[in-house]
C-alpha cells in the first residue's frame, strides 16, 4: 500500500505579508482604471497585513484616494485612548461613522471634503468601510491586550514592566541626543496609617485617586509609572533640572492642597519627592540611585516636599 503523502512546510508572516500586498498591488498597476470592486478586493488584502491601527487607517485613507477621494479622515476611539487625524482637515463637509461589531465599540470615523458628499458617495463609503470593520477589530484587540500588559491595574499608571522598556529608551534617546531627560520619584507618606485608619480598600481608593491628581498635571509626554506599592516615577523627557523641579513642586502642591475623598470622608495626603537629571555617562541604575537617595533625603527632612538629586 502506498504511504500517504506528508508535506511539511512553513509559512511565515513577512512572506505572506509581501504577498498579500503585491496581489493587491497588481489591480493598481494595471492599465484601466481603477473600480470600485477592484478597490474592495485591494482593501481586503492589503488591510490583513497590521495589526497596528494608524497602518491600518493610513492604507485605508491612501487607497480610497483613486476613487473616492476625501480631504481628511479622522478617527478616535475613547476607551483605548487614541485619536488619529489624517490628511488636511477641512471642516466643511463631514461624513461621520460610529463603527461596531456587534456590542462592541470599534470607534468613530469620520471623512471630511471641501466638496459636497453626496447620496452616491456615501455609498460607496459605506461599502469601503465595511473592509476596514474585521481588520480593525483585531487590531483594537491587539492594543488593549498590549496596553494591558503595561498597565499597573488597579491605578491605570505605567506598570514597572512598561517603565524599565520607557527608561531604556529614553536614556538612550538622551545619551544619543543629547537632550536632557529627569526623573521624580515619589512616594505617599505615612501610607501604612492610612490603611491602618480607613482599611486596604480605602488604600487602594487614596492611591487611585492620587494618581489621576498626578496625571492631571502631567503633559501628555510625561510618564508616571507605579513602580512599588505607594512609590511612583515620573519622566520627563526633554526637561532638565531646574523645570523637573517645578513639575515636582507643581505634583507635591496637587496633592497637597486639598484633602482626597475616601470613603465618603476628607482625608489629608501628602508626597515626599526626589528629583534627579541625567548626567552622561552616568548608567540607569546610577540615575535611580540619585533619584532614590534624594527621596530618601525628602523623607529624613520631614515629608511633604521635594529634594533635589546631587
Ligand atoms: N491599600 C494598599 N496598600 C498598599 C499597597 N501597596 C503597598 N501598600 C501599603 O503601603 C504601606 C507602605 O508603608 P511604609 O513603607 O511603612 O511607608 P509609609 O507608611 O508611607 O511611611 P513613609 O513612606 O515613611 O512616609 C504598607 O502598609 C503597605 O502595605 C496597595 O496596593 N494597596
Amino acid at each position: 500500500m502506498p504511504s500517504p503523502d506528508q508535506t511539511s512546510n512553513t509559512v511565515d508572516f513577512e512572506t505572506a505579508r509581501k504577498q498579500l500586498l503585491a496581489a493587491s498591488q497588481a489591480a493598481k498597476h494595471s492599465k484601466r482604471p481603477l473600480t470600485l470592486a477592484d478597490l474592495y478586493r485591494q482593501l481586503n488584502l492589503r488591510l490583513q497585513t497590521s495589526l497596528e491601527i494608524d497602518r491600518l487607517l493610513e492604507m485605508f485613507f491612501t487607497d480610497i484616494q483613486g476613487v473616492l477621494p476625501f480631504a481628511a479622515l479622522l478617527y478616535r476611539h475613547e476607551e483605548t485612548d487614541l485619536q488619529l487625524t489624517l490628511g488636511s482637515p477641512a471642516a466643511a463637509h463631514t461624513a461621520s461613522y460610529r463603527l461596531h461589531y456587534e456590542a462592541e465599540e470599534l470607534g468613530e470615523i469620520i471623512l471630511q471634503d471641501t466638496q459636497r458628499i453626496d447620496d452616491h458617495r456615501l455609498n460607496q463609503l459605506e461599502a469601503l468601510l465595511g473592509c476596514l470593520l474585521f481588520p480593525l477589530r483585531n487590531a483594537l484587540t491587539y492594543r488593549r491586550a498590549v496596553q494591558a500588559s503595561l498597565r499597573d491595574q488597579l491605578t491605570g499608571a505605567g506598570n514597572r514592566s512598561a517603565m524599565n522598556q520607557a527608561l531604556a529608551r529614553e536614556i538612550e534617546l538622551a545619551r544619543r541626543h543629547g537632550h536632557p531627560l529627569s526623573l521624580i520619584m515619589l512616594d505617599l507618606d505615612h501610607f501604612k496609617d492610612l490603611n491602618d485608619s480607613h482599611g486596604h480598600r480605602g488604600g487602594d481608593e487614596a492611591l487611585q485617586r492620587v494618581v489621576s491628581r498626578l496625571k492631571r498635571q502631567l503633559r501628555n509626554v510625561d510618564m508616571l509609572f507605579r513602580y512599588g506599592g505607594e512609590e511612583f516615577l515620573v519622566l520627563l523627557s526633554n526637561t532638565d533640572a531646574k523645570d523637573a523641579a517645578l513639575v515636582g513642586e507643581r505634583l507635591r502642591a496637587a496633592v497637597d492642597q486639598h484633602p482626597f475623598e475616601i470613603d465618603g470622608q476628607p482625608v489629608h495626603l501628602s508626597i515626599s519627592l526626589g528629583s534627579a537629571t541625567y548626567r552622561a555617562p552616568e548608567t540607569l541604575e546610577q540615575l535611580l540611585q540619585r533619584a532614590d537617595a534624594a527621596l530618601y533625603r525628602a523623607k529624613r527632612s520631614g515629608r511633604n516636599q521635594l529634594s533635589i538629586a546631587l
